[in-house]
């Protein structure tokens, strides 16, 4: 089975993803990790990261590697660690200017097919453009939404001062969404957009866990009409 989950920032791509594939037994692949991972070498090793051509030119040096376990997801650079670094405001403010360079997408999709050919007992592959552009034909492709105010409302309490109080700018938090997923769905390489046979599941309203039983609804009703199909082609 191969799973390809899009969506905007902050829809709950990551937690269901990881989730779904820990509960069903497979290997998960967080692509916005890889393109963070990327983002931050560029950032260490001096790559004017507003200089498109510059990013180009250096987007076939760092070795990306991803971990595909849902319970322990790992991404490293160059051989270094870069799963905190990643996550820094400085790399989120810059991920969208280096993911809209097509040496960087075309780079990183051909690292992403690899993995998911190379995940044999199945997996769950989350990102912008998995169901358009990387897996095209994933068994199934599900689009995460919701309002803008309920992501910026989880991102924001994500947030904690050392007593637990929430420290985010609710507005701020909502208006840096707004603008990172304007910058991924209006670049013109692989922009973040729904495929038109992917599901759409809103999930504002729905606890992760409720999402995380839709989906894993959806994937065992992929999983039987696959089965179908192949033992109708005599192929099992
Ligand atoms: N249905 C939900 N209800 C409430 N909180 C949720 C729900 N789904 C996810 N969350 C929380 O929202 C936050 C964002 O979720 P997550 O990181 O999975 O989103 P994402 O779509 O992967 O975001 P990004 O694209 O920015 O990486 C997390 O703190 C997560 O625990
Ligand atoms: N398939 C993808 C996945 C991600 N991106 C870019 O990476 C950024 C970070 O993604 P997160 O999911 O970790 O927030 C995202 O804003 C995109 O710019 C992408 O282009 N394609």
């Amino acid at each position: 089975m191969i799973v390809a989950i899009d969506g905007p920032s902050g829809t709950g791509k990551s937690s269901t993803s990881k989730a779904v594939a820990a509960q069903l037994g497979l290997s998960y692949l967080d692509t916005g990790a890889q393109y963070r991972a990327m983002t931050w070498w560029m950032l260490t090793n001096g790559i004017d990261v507003s200089d498109a051509s510059e990013i180009a030119a250096a987007s076939g040096k760092p070795a990306i590697v991803s971990g595909t376990d849902p319970e322990a997801p790992a991404i490293s650079a160059d051989g270094a660690d870069a799963s905190g670094p990643i996550r820094t405001q400085e790399v989120t403010s810059a991920v969208s200017a280096v993911s809209a360079v097509p040496e960087v997408r075309s780079r990183i999709t051909e690292l992403q097919r690899t993995i998911a050919a190379g995940a044999e007992g199945g997996i769950v592959v989350e990102g912008r453009d998995i169901g358009t552009t990387v897996l095209p034909d994933a068994d199934l492709k599900v689009f995460l939404t919701a309002s803008a105010e309920a992501r910026a409302a989880r991102r924001s309490g994500e947030l904690k001062d050392k007593d637990g109080k929430a420290v985010a700018d609710l507005a701020a938090t909502q208006q840096a969404l707004a603008q990172r997923d304007k910058a991924d769905s209006s670049r013109k390489a692989s922009p973040l957009k729904k495929a038109d046979d992917a599901v759409e599941v809103d999930t504002t309203e729905l606890t992760l866990e409720q999402v995380v039983e839709c989906v894993v609804t959806l994937v065992e009703q992929a999983a039987a009409r696959k089965a179908e199909r192949l033992e109708k082609a005599g192929q099992v």
